[in-house]
């Protein structure tokens, strides 16, 4: 994709944060944006990343409240580099206002990882802050494919079977250790009467479909959910790597080393799907909670399909153009 040529002069106003703190351009018509979330993570990195931001030519924002990130990157629809400072939730809010302004055909998106889990950044290959802006600055830029769910972009995942509670509750130590899936063990160590969820699960014409009471459905498009191991699917070839997992009786699932028998060896009760888009209903009872990027939507019909290769994104070394297959 072809960064455009420089804008016009950017047109800045100074804001100065009530806590005295760093001041912060606001330059909506800058060509460099960086949207710096300061309570992700373990939320000591402001400091670092307005230096650094300075030294690269970003002007910052910082956010003051979820969704304050899509609201930045709707309004820096012009800048040719828009950064995510912040966690999966925060690169999420980007590439939706991005989205959302039909910016992305313009714009390349850059990840600096300030978040816990940081897994969509360790999926594109930047593991750290320094890294993240010398990539910035000289990565190779991909166009990776995008999820849209019921009209909203998701880059890494969309999960079935959450609550709202289980994302809230998850510790930074078991994101550390097991992304998205720490969503998963939470519900199931949390939830002492889970019931799980009875859906439909369509995929494109022609391909497969599943029916029946699901503990989890993890859709992948940035990443795949083997719990151990190489979390990169292929973000380049349209397609959806969908992981149902049937319920089973609460006290089998209980406890970490449950989960890594589910998700590992014992695979009997995990269906595995490869689709380009696909329906998930939920059958009875209440709507049901989804997980996009982990930011929560409640919906009884979720349909997705992939957007191929519509995000442009600058990539590490350690990002995978064709990663190996799983078994
Ligand atoms: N200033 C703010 N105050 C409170 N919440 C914020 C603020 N800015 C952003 N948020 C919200 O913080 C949430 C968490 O952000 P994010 O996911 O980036 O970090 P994280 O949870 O630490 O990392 P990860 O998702 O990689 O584990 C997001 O839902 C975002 O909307």
């Amino acid at each position: 994709m072809t960064e455009r040529s420089a804008l016009t002069t950017p047109t800045r106003r100074r804001s100065i944060r009530a806590d005295g703190g760093h001041a912060t351009d606001v330059g909506i018509e800058a060509s460099r944006v960086l949207v710096l979330n300061p309570v992700s993570g373990s939320a000591d990195h402001t400091e670092r990343i307005h230096e650094l931001a300075a030294d690269h030519d970003f002007t910052v924002r910082e956010t003051n409240e979820a969704g304050d990130a899509i609201d930045f990157a709707r309004e820096a629809a012009d800048a040719d580099l828009v950064a995510a400072a912040g966690g999966d939730g925060t690169i999420h809010e980007v590439v939706r206002g991005l989205y959302d302004a039909d910016a992305l055909d313009s714009t390349t998106v850059g990840v600096v990882p300030t978040g816990t889990g940081n897994n969509f950044a360790g999926n594109v290959g930047v593991d750290d802050v320094e890294e993240a802006f010398a990539v910035l600055e000289t990565g190779d830029t991909r166009a990776i494919d995008l999820g849209i769910a019921n009209g909203r972009p998701f880059v890494n995942s969309a999960i079935a079977g959450l609550t709202a509670d289980a994302s809230s509750e998850t510790t930074a130590d078991m994101k550390d250790s097991f992304g998205v899936l720490a969503y998963v063990m939470n519900t199931v160590q949390t939830a002492a009467s889970f019931e799980g969820l009875t859906l439909d699960v369509e995929t494109a014409a022609d391909e497969e479909s599943w029916r029946g009471e699901a503990a989890f459905v993890l859709i992948g498009n940035g990443r795949r959910f083997p719990v151990e191991g190489h979390t990169q699917a292929d973000m380049e070839d349209g397609r959806f790597e969908v992981t149902i997992i049937e319920n089973r009786p609460t006290g089998e699932l209980v406890g970490e080393a449950a989960i890594r028998r589910l998700l590992g060896t014992d695979t009997s009760n995990i269906t595995r799907l490869d689709t380009t888009s696909l329906s998930v209903s939920v059958r009875d009872g209440e709507p049901g909670t989804f997980s996009l990027d982990g930011e929560m939507l409640s919906a009884r019909d979720l349909d997705v399909e992939t957007a191929r290769e519509a995000l442009s994104i600058r990539v590490g070394e350690g990002y995978e153009i064709d990663p190996e297959p799983l078994d």
